[in-house]
């Protein structure tokens, strides 16, 4: 008897479609095994949804953030076992874990006000009438989520778009599909009606099933540039779905004459570094000027690079990263470094797979500056490539050579530097003397290029949850005084 992995119109019921497992990538256990929701069932949860859109648009306002609020509550209550989900299914340390609760928790209020300031009534007087501009919610939303934020980044869709009223069907990422079940039994707890949130689980057969039906009004993607690609594609000659495309990114990062060397080599790693390098905003690309402050840079850098402690997620000592989604994403990683070996880089700080069956691999730091043009591909993991600059203006148009353009960043003491860049670099996110992962909620969060479609998320995910409707309403019909020339009536 299959486990009751999915959640259609308010009930729990097993995946009629194959089989899947979720892995430990720390230790190579099964955690959670289910079976994808097959077409019947997609179809079968768009018809809930359908349903029970038009009631759930129709609460007030204040009493779907009731039901929002008590999401947040049992989030709080079940903050630590959330965290420890998301450290077993992901690898990820338990320390950085719990960052991701305490965001998915912070992300209730920020929408809330979003939602308000964004998407709010504004009342105009005009003669005789009065002027509205009001937001409706789209209908039946689909959001896909990625593995590296099981529950923050499908999180940063779900909660705007219940609050503006739609009804949410959630495609979580087919590698943490426990956190997603977890997830939304918290909403079940918090009240939410049936069919308001429908949790379909699968690989990409159920996702392709969920994107191509006719019965979604828009979908909210949080993933890779291809699927993203796939999915544009799919949308195409459907101008009234609403499609928000959340992608990856080939990250640069420049650094131009800085005298405090522990803060840029801090910043760096945090760039590159962090989650191990399974962030869309971690630095790819590092550019660093030809000149002694660049190597004294370097040096540290490589030093405290073979330092970083990587360890299982939950160790007593916490490592600064534990293991990458899987095996098979390690293993990539490795041959990523082995191909820009072959096209001459070369390496600082060699990146290794640490433990056969594993997740685990140590960063990676490789000198690209003499190698053959290399490929335009965001590698989602801790290996960094150096570019030696001499001339600012040549770095800064090799750091715009991407189709990507997700986030940037520049480390230099000098303000006009940044203002010289800010003018010229190409990304959704451009930071000066700070890390460009760790992007803050209570901002717009995308990208431009091969990274999003111009519908930024977090503080602006309101927008894509809603559409503004303008209306002149007047109590009463009345006749004008004065009429249009050649009218009488
Ligand atoms: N810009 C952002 O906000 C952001 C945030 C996090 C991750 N990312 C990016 O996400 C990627 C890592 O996540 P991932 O590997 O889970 O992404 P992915 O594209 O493999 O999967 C994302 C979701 O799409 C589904 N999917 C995959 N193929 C599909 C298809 N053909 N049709 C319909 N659905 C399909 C998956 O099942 C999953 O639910 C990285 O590229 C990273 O940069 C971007
Ligand atoms: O992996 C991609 C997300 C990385 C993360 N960004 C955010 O959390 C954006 C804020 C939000 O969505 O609320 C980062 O920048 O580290």
């Amino acid at each position: 008897m299959s486990q009751a992995t999915q959640f259609i119109q308010g009930q729990w019921q097993a995946g009629a479609g194959a089989p899947f497992n979720s892995i430990n990538p720390a230790n190579g256990a099964i955690v959670w095994q289910g079976h994808s929701a097959d077409a019947l069932q997609v179809d079968a949860a768009i018809q809930a949804a359908r349903k029970a859109f038009i009631d759930w648009s129709q609460w007030p306002l204040s009493e779907r953030i009731n039901v929002v609020q008590a999401f947040a509550d049992q989030l709080k209550e079940h903050a630590e076992a959330m965290a420890v989900l998301i450290a077993e299914e992901t690898g990820k340390a338990l320390w950085e874990s719990r960052t991701e609760v305490a965001a998915m928790t912070g992300k209730i209020a920020i929408s809330i006000k979003a939602h308000a300031e964004r998407t709010g009534t504004v009342e105009n007087p005009m003669p005789g009438a009065k002027a509205y501009i009001r937001h409706k919610p789209h209908g039946v939303v689909a959001v896909f989520g990625p593995y590296n934020f099981p529950g923050h980044l499908p999180n940063g869709h779900i909660v705007p778009a219940i609050i503006a009223g739609n009804a949410v069907l959630f495609k979580p990422s087919e590698l943490t599909p426990k956190v997603a079940e977890f997830t939304v039994k918290l909403w079940q707890q918090a009240g939410i009606p049936a069919g308001v949130i429908s949790l379909l689980q699968g690989e990409v057969a159920t996702g392709k099933a969920l994107a191509s039906h006719p019965g979604i009004d828009g979908l909210f993607f949080t993933g890779s540039s291809n699927t993203g690609h796939f999915l544009h594609q799919q949308f195409a000659g459907q101008p009234g779905k609403i499609l928000a495309l959340e992608m990856g990114g080939n990250n640069p990062l420049l650094v131009k004459n800085v005298g405090n060397i522990d803060a840029a080599v801090h910043d760096i790693i945090q760039s590159a570094f962090l989650s191990s390098g399974q962030r869309c905003t971690c630095a790819r690309r590092l550019f660093l000027e030809s000149s002694a402050n660049g190597d004294a840079i370097l040096a540290k850098l490589i030093q405290a690079s073979r330092n970083i402690r990587v360890a299982e997620p939950f160790a007593t000592e916490q490592p600064f990263y534990g293991a990458m989604i899987s095996e098979k994403a390690a293993l990539g990683m490795v041959k990523a470094q082995a191909d820009i070996q072959a096209a001459g880089g070369i390496s600082l700080l060699e990146l290794t797979h640490i433990q056969p069956g594993t997740g685990f691999v140590t960063p990676g730091i490789i000198d690209v500056t003499d190698a053959a043009p290399l490929p335009d591909e965001e590698h989602f993991g801790p290996l960094l490539k150096v570019y030696r600059y001499t001339d600012f203006d040549a770095a800064i148009a090799e750091a715009n050579n991407t189709a990507y353009g997700l986030s940037a960043g520049l480390l230099a003491d000098d303000a006009s530097d940044y203002q010289y860049f800010f003018a010229r670099i190409r990304a959704g996110i451009v930071n000066w003397n700070k890390p460009i992962t760790g992007a803050s909620s209570a901002a717009p969060f995308g990208g431009i290029g091969k990274s999003g479609n111009h519908r930024a998320s977090a503080y602006y995910a309101a927008d894509y949850c809603a559409y503004p409707v303008a209306s002149v309403e007047a109590d009463a019909i009345s006749l004008p005084a004065t009429l249009n020339p050649g009218l009488t009536i």
